[in-house]
């Protein structure tokens, strides 16, 4: 699939002055549930009115959904807000059922991006529609997977598409629910800049205070829009209870974030950022050359092992300058966190060159 400037035409033909909302419950748990909530959003950014009917839960014995029952409440939903309607769609039995009920954007889970089977069912059931359709990234960070799901459905002649950025499971408990490893994200702009991308801040976080925080950042890096879930007692939901957010706060949280542009046209403030550009490449080409050097005095390490049988690894030298460089990223104002993820490249680059020369 290549990039082109149509990729965006359905979300430019919305003319929005506004980042695309995508709201609603997490569930669709009864009729006057969707209702109640669907006219509280009325009249308000939001464009797309969403509720899970079918709910793929992690373990058995939740609830997992009202099923077929809910898409006539969302039908109900359309006529009387005029809100266009949205809902997740997990085999071809789903896909049938909502385009049968005008579903009019249909979104692709994480724990179905995941399989390349399930995702070909999906974007055969829609071949050739012109409903929108959003695929949330795979619950692990693989970019090709999650693009490779786009490609799918694009084979099957949709022109519609999207993707969503629900973040990523880890083993390790973090203060997010799934961690949104940005750098992913920012790849997937830079490779289809023009594929509307939406994030999903209710999954990132899973608590409710952190939305609007993950959603400025979205913002910052120019995510497209935003889907967050919403419902009027969130307490007591029926699934996803911590992480939504009440109709009121949601406009609020509208109100709040700031919305940035991609450039500005003045002369002052392009001359000052072409200055400090400048200067970035410089230091930048430092960078590199001072790493080059470092590699080179590892090359000299490694003939030095090579001649007395020593091995690459010393954990016991790696430790401390582990150690130091954290306290001295500190003093520059460094995080702990990108000190241990660069100088991890570091060492391992150092090994690789030291491997080459023990492996002569
Ligand atoms: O000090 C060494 O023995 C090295 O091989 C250098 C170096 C490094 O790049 O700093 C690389 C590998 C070792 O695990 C420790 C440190």
């Amino acid at each position: 699939m290549e990039n082109k400037k149509e990729l965006r035409t359905w979300l430019d033909d919305l003319k929005l002055n506004h980042p695309l909302v995508v709201a609603g419950p997490c569930s669709a748990e009864t009729e006057e549930q969707v209702l109640k909530i669907a006219h509280e959003l009325k009249d308000t950014d939001v464009s797309y009115f969403r509720a899970g009917i079918w709910k793929p839960r992690t373990r058995p014995g939740m609830f997992e959904g009202v099923g077929a029952l809910g898409l006539k409440w969302l039908q109900r939903v359309k006529a009387e807000t005029g809100m266009k309607i949205a809902t997740e769609v997990a085999n071809a039995a789903h896909v049938k059922l909502a385009l049968e009920h005008d579903v009019d954007l249909l979104w692709i889970g994480a724990r179905s991006t995941v399989s390349p089977f399930i995702v070909q069912e999906i974007a055969d059931a829609l071949e050739g529609t012109d409903k929108i359709v959003l695929v949330k990234n795979p619950v692990n960070p693989d970019l090709a997977l999650w693009l490779g799901a786009v490609e799918r459905l694009a084979s099957a002649n949709i022109k519609n598409l999207g993707v969503i950025h629900r973040g990523f499971s880890t083993y390790e408990k973090t203060k997010y629910r799934n961690t949104p490893e940005w750098q992913l994200a920012i790849e997937l702009q830079s490779k289809f800049p023009d594929l509307p991308i939406i994030n999903d801040p209710s999954h990132i976080t899973g608590k409710r205070d952190m939305i609007f925080d993950v959603s400025q950042t979205a913002l910052d890096l120019n995510f497209d829009g935003l889907m967050i879930e919403t419902h009027y007692d969130p307490e007591n939901a029926w699934s996803d209870a911590a992480q939504q957010v009440t109709p009121e706060t949601l406009v609020q949280i509208m109100k709040d974030l700031k919305i940035r542009k991609e450039s500005d046209s003045e002369a002052d403030y392009n001359d000052a950022l072409n200055n400090l550009r400048a200067k970035i490449d410089v230091i930048d080409n430092q960078i590199i050359e001072l790493l080059g050097k470092r590699m080179v005095v590892a090359d000299s390490i490694g003939t030095l092992k090579r001649q007395k049988n020593v091995s690459v690894l010393q954990s016991k030298r790696w430790n401390e300058i582990l150690g130091k460089m954290v306290l001295e990223g500190q003093d520059h104002g460094l995080s702990e966190e990108f000190i241990l993820k660069m100088f991890k490249a570091i060492h391992q680059e150092s090994i690789n060159h030291q491997e080459k020369i023990l492996k002569k």
